[in-house]
């Protein structure tokens, strides 16, 4: 697939410059949607990547660490997994730069979460944690001001989409014929076993009770073309359901497109005179 970049209607109007960190499904469709008055100017690839995905980004800067870039975005984009947090989140923090992460199961390593804590102190850039698959995270992190006392998080998906996954080692989802609960446990564990799938129980235990205190289920549905998520959180503030069945990415079928469309509002976000 080519990479498009949106033309800026407003010539001779300087863009912003965004550097991306990852370069896969999400990062291409982030790519493609990316707002008027943005433009990708750096890539971080890991160091063993092929010419040809370097050759496919020929008008970008490539890199593979944060410091062979002589320039200074304006945003940094997390679409790499929680490797690419790991590996690259305190360098970007410290050098004052905004950083904004889908991979956010990655702060479910107490130590990496304390690092880049220190990081983002000590350089002056923010750590964004995007609510990728989910909607909700808004209302759940207010609600959370007056106290909660129950948050769950359930994700469904589709057997393909947990191809590759932990999953493998406790169900045969080539042989699987209902939807089956394959996993229970904390957001924590969730969050640290499926690094390319539970990220979002991280999101939702960072943003309620915690990561320790928030109950997950983790389905494969043999029936389902959709990753469903739903959140049940209950508190001060009342009670809500929220269910989002969302469109796996054509390349990636345990990414949902959402998660993408997140990354690109928080491009949006980063130009906007008013921010919703
Ligand atoms: N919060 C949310 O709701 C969601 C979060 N995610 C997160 O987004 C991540 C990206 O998703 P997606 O694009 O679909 O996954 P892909 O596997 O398609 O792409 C990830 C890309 O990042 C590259 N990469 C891996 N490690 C590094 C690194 N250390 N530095 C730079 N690049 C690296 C990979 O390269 P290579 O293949 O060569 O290793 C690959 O090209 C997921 O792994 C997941 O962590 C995904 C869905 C939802
Ligand atoms: O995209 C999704 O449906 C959710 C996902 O993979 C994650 O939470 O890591």
């Amino acid at each position: 697939m080519t990479a498009q970049r949106n033309q800026n209607p407003q010539s001779g109007a300087a863009s912003r410059s965004i550097m991306m960190i990852g370069y896969g499904a999400m990062g291409r469709e982030v790519h493609r949607l990316l707002p008027a008055g943005l433009s990708l100017d750096w890539v971080v690839l890991p160091a063993h990547s092929d010419l040809s995905e370097r050759q496919h980004l020929r008008d970008i800067n490539t890199v593979s660490r944060v410091d062979q870039c002589a320039g200074r975005p304006d945003l940094v984009l997390e679409c790499a997994g929680q490797a690419g947090v790991r590996e690259h989140g305190v360098a970007v923090l410290e050098r004052g730069l905004d950083l904004a992460v889908v991979s956010v199961g990655a702060l479910a390593d107490e130590a990496l979460h304390k690092r880049l804590e220190e990081a983002a102190r000590k350089g002056g850039g923010r750590l964004i944690l995007l609510s990728g698959a989910i909607a909700g995270i808004d209302g759940l992190a207010a609600a959370r001001e007056g106290g909660l006392d129950e948050v769950t998080y359930e994700s469904r998906k589709a057997p393909r989409s947990w191809k590759g996954s932990h999953a493998e080692n406790l169900i045969n989802l080539d042989t699987v014929s209902s939807a089956t609960v394959f996993f229970e446990g904390t957001a924590a564990e969730a969050a640290r076993l499926f690094p390319a799938n539970a990220n979002v129980a991280a999101t939702v235990g960072l943003a309620g009770v915690g990561l320790e205190a928030t109950t997950v289920k983790l389905t494969v549905d043999p029936h389902t073309a959709t990753n469903t998520h739903r959140i049940h959180a209950r508190g001060r503030f009342g009670e809500f359901h929220i269910e989002l069945n969302g469109r796996p990415l054509e390349n990636n079928p345990k990414t949902s497109t959402l998660a993408a469309l997140s990354v690109v509002r928080a491009c949006r976000q980063a130009l906007a005179p008013i921010v919703i």
